[in-house]
């Protein structure tokens, strides 16, 4: 329930017509009309209020209650409030749906204002610029970033700004191009960062549908280029940004300009932990686009939940700042293959030394260092933070001591490096050490936070005030022998303070100099000139000890600004040794291999098997799988539940694992330069969107067949299968055959159209293998193996029979197949769709309908009739290759109109 505060209650009550807007609202009106998109928080004594819409959302989002008391200006004033305690909690939910809130509090005494309370926005909240461990996610990071685009005569800049504020990492891109080529790109890449809150001003409005956060417009003159590089220079104290390879950007800075002045003023005040800069370019990681990200469930399922995922295996973290390391490298393996080696070589130490115990059990001692840091610049830091920070410093020893066994067994400098950063700052510990408390309390304003023999002044206040117990002691003896009152008692309360206590049948003994200060039922207090004078210098000084004690706190936090560099190059050093170590942790225990990168194109895995699927069943089957320069495309035929899925996935994420830096769940695997990773995997509709099954499957695969190379690797699982039988062969054929002839990419190609096990006969760099299975009795058995060569039956009535599908049915579909198989038999001369006469010498490598697939008896009509003729004709007349993906599609519909009395 919301308590009407009573300065809206007397506003409401005096409030006349013609009196307008109260002063209280008037001052809530200005304070509102500065955070016009935001929640405004307005302290009124032990609650939060919120206003007119401002309410209703809240109430609406947080299901506090709506109340309405009088009225401003003749509206009804709608209000809804939080108890002043539970705000964060409130908060969390807001921010979490993407909403922004200022916070004003009450910074004048309301006993002497005049009018409303002086009040000030003392902080705000907003999705991307959180730093406080009570909203933030613990193991990722929640960037904000800014977008600016350039125009020039038809070529699109987008430069990106993106920072993570709980970590002070800044970083920037920009890449040009054609607007839907830009907009392509933008969509990757707001997929890899995955910001929580983006700044954009009004030309960007184009991509808004790129955006899947909360975006935030900000006026164009905010993205201003010349601005941004200066902001750049300030920020980061430098002449020049050459240091940080951003010499040549522009876009890139107006986005920079713009993150920044914002940061700043939802901060309230500089960024002075945001000390380095990093630029990001399109060949550095491996490219991943959303669909791939989403399929190989990295760090999310396809169903959006968080495990079981390839981060949730891998994640025996002990602290947030690996986690939060270890998640970044998943979505950001990088192409040099110097990286992971040097990764490799850790792994391979770590484990030899077999220090992966007491490394672990020492890292989770160790707090969320990285955080604690910004806070410290952020002047937010508790004092619980940097008890735990001093108490996670204590470990680095310990730390470095356990690391020094693998150094020895490195052969790359990885650990070396790790090694030489984790030295303590003795300087910093040691203030830590004296100035703060062993177990110091929460808030700074309750006192008992700096410790003792710190600060002599603060030492003899405390002296004073604890001094208090024995003082009231003798007075207690003293007063009892004075009176002859022997149960008289000296206590204090907060309310009235010290006070002398007689119960009611001894007030007759009590002496003139005793005054009364309160009476119960049962006795009297009573207060003496002496105790009053005691009272007043006890209470005057434990006041004073708290106000010593928050001016030396935050000079405490002053103090250490100069440790916030080296803090933060611990803390990255911490989060590289808790992944190493958890890394090599999965791999000790789950018998995975170091990977081998070279050189030559290939992909060579010796006994494979998926990450997270080993984890769940029994009995894996480990598959082979090798790519070499002249076998570059694999038809994966079986029965469904066969395992291809399974397998095509497990080759793609043992590729990431090794190029993450990782150990792989294999015997071996030797694996060549790769640039990028594509999967076409799963139907899904993207109604939201506006699009199909089949329309999503075809945006995949046009944006593979667009963008994938000669050291790429494609995942196509089913292509085809969204729409009509033929038009998706056609298309699966077509598509096989680019990714063979043109793209030249990694390919795995599961298919159920059989027709296409023929490609390799034509297409020398295509094989085929398949998973097998056997029947047994009248049911299937699945053997998950991969073995060479297509499959012989595609067992779709066994497996239906495997789901439940009721006998009758199951009987039905095995006469009708029957009945099928034998009319494609009879009528094959007619069948051989993709045999019509025709100029295009590739079509004589197209595939011929086998006699088996079920589905080519639907072709069995009559080819002489006129229609068949025309469509014949068309198909003839078409060359794939010349076609743009959109011309594809509209020449597929149109092929399938005239079909429609050949098949009618
Ligand atoms: N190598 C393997 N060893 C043991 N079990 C496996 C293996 N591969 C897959 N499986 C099991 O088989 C199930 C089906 O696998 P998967 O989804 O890969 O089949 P599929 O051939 O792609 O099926 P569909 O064609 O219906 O999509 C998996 O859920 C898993 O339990």
């Amino acid at each position: 329930m919301t308590t009407i505060p009573s300065e809206i209650n007397a506003a409401a009550v005096k409030n006349s017509p013609a009196e307008k807007v109260t002063p209280m609202m008037q001052q809530y009106l200005r304070i509102k009309a500065e955070y016009p998109s935001m929640l405004v928080f307005y302290r009124m004594g032990d609650f939060y209020e919120l206003f007119h819409e401002d309410a209703e959302k809240a109430s609406r989002v947080l299901g506090i209650t709506l109340t309405a008391r009088g009225s401003s200006n003749g509206v009804p004033i709608k209000m809804a409030g939080v108890p002043f305690h539970s705000l964060e909690g409130y908060l969390a939910k807001l921010v979490k749906i993407g909403e922004s809130c200022a916070i004003c509090e009450q910074i004048g005494d309301p006993a002497t204002s005049k009018g409303p309370v002086e009040r000030k926005v003392m902080r705000v909240v907003t999705p991307g610029t959180l730093t406080d461990s009570d909203l933030l996610p613990e193991k990722a990071e929640r960037p904000l970033l800014a977008l600016c685009m350039i125009s020039q005569r038809k070529v699109a800049t987008a430069g990106l700004a993106w920072l993570s504020l709980a970590s002070g990492a800044l970083k920037l891109m920009e890449f040009s191009g054609d607007s839907r080529t830009v907009a392509i790109r933008m969509q990757q890449e707001l997929e890899r960062i995955s910001p929580a809150e983006i700044l954009r001003g009004d030309d960007a409005e184009l991509f808004e549908e790129a955006f899947s956060c909360h975006v935030n417009r900000v006026p164009e003159w905010h993205f201003d280029v010349v601005s941004g590089h200066k902001a750049l220079l300030d920020q980061l104290s430098v002449a020049t940004l050459t240091g940080f390879g951003a010499d040549n950007l522009g876009a890139a800075f107006g986005a920079a300009g713009a993150l920044l002045r914002y940061a700043q003023s939802t901060q309230g005040r500089g960024l002075q932990h945001v000390r380095s800069l990093s630029t990001e370019t399109e060949s550095e990681f491996i490219g991943l686009d959303a669909a791939t990200r989403r399929n190989l469930e990295l760090t999310e399922t396809i169903r959006g939940q968080e495990s079981p995922t390839l981060f949730s295996l891998l994640d025996h973290c002990r602290t947030a700042m690996g986690s939060r390391l270890l998640r970044y490298w998943l979505h950001h393996a990088k192409r040099d293959q110097g990286v992971a080696r040097s990764r490799h070589q850790a792994i391979a130490a770590l484990a030899q030394s077999d220090t992966t115990g007491v490394l672990s059990q020492t890292l989770a001692q160790v707090p969320d260092i990285e955080r604690i840091t910004t806070r410290i610049a952020l002047l937010s830091a508790r004092p619980r933070d940097l008890a735990s920070l001093r108490d996670g410093l204590k470990q680095l020893p310990m730390l470095r001591h356990a690391m020094e066994r693998s150094i020895g067994q490195d052969t790359g400098t990885l650990l070396a490096s790790i090694h030489h950063a984790l030295a303590t700052p003795d300087n910093c510990l040691d203030l830590l050490t004296r100035a703060v408390m062993e177990e110091p309390a929460t808030m700074v304003r309750d006192g008992g936070v700096i410790a003792r023999g710190f600060d002599a002044d603060l030492d003899e206040l405390r002296g004073l005030s604890e001094n208090a117990g024995q003082y009231l002691v003798d007075l207690e003896t003293r007063e009892r022998a004075r009176t002859g009152i022997a149960n008289l008692r000296v206590e204090y309360n907060k309310v009235h303070g010290f006070y002398i206590e007689v119960t009611n049948g001894q007030a007759n003994k009590v002496p003139d100099d005793y005054r009364r200060r309160q009476t119960l039922k049962n006795c009297e207090r009573y207060i003496t000139p002496e105790l009053k004078a005691f009272e007043d210098k006890a209470l005057s000084a434990q006041d004073r000890a708290l106000a010593r004690e928050k001016i030396l706190y935050d000079q405490l936090l002053a103090d250490l600004a100069p440790f916030i560099g080296s803090l933060q190059t611990i803390a990255q050093a911490l989060a590289q040794a808790d992944t190493l170590t958890a890394l090599t942790t999965h791999a000790l225990r789950h018998n995975w291999c170091a990977p081998e990168l070279v050189a030559e194109p290939c992909i060579n895995i010796v006994e494979g098997r998926h990450p997270v699927v080993e984890g769940q069943i029994e009995r894996f089957i480990a598959n082979d799988c090798r790519f070499v320069n002249d076998r570059r495309l694999l038809l994966i035929t079986g029965p469904n539940m066969g395992g291809k899925s399974t397998f095509m996935r497990q080759v793609a994420l043992i590729t990431l694992l090794a190029y993450v830096g990782s150990y792989v769940p294999a015997t071996s695997a030797v694996i060549g330069p790769i640039d990028r990773v594509f999967t076409r995997i799963g139907a899904t509709d993207d109604l939201a969107g506006g699009r199909s099954t089949f329309m999503v499957e075809m945006t995949e695969a046009a944006a593979i067949l667009n963008g994938a190379t000669d050291n790429s690797l494609v995942l196509m699982d089913e292509i085809g299968r969204g729409t009509s039988t033929f038009d998706g062969l056609a298309l699966a054929w077509a598509i096989a055959r680019h990714l063979i002839d043109t793209s030249r990419s990694f390919t795995l190609f599961a298919t159920h159209y059989f027709e296409l096990t023929q490609l390799p006969e034509s297409h020398p760099t295509a094989a085929n293998v398949h998973l097998s299975a056997v029947e047994h009795k009248d049911t299937i058995v699945f053997l998950h193996a991969v073995q060479s060569g297509p499959a012989s039956q595609s067992y779709g009535l066994q497996v239906a029979q495997l789901a439940g599908v009721p006998q009758p049915v199951i009987k039905a579909a095995r006469k009708h197949l029957a009945r099928l198989e034998a009319q494609a038999l009879d009528a094959t001369p007619q069948l051989d769709l993709f045999a019509a006469p025709t100029t295009d010498a590739n079509d004589e490598e197209a595939p011929q309908p086998h006699a088996m697939a079920a589905h080519a008896a639907q072709a069995a009509q009559p080819s002489e009739s006129p229609a068949m003729r025309e469509l014949l004709d068309a198909l003839n007349g078409l060359d794939p290759d010349a076609l743009t993906p959109r011309e594809a599609l509209e020449r597929l519909y149109q092929l399938k109109r005239l079909a429609e009395p050949a098949l009618a």
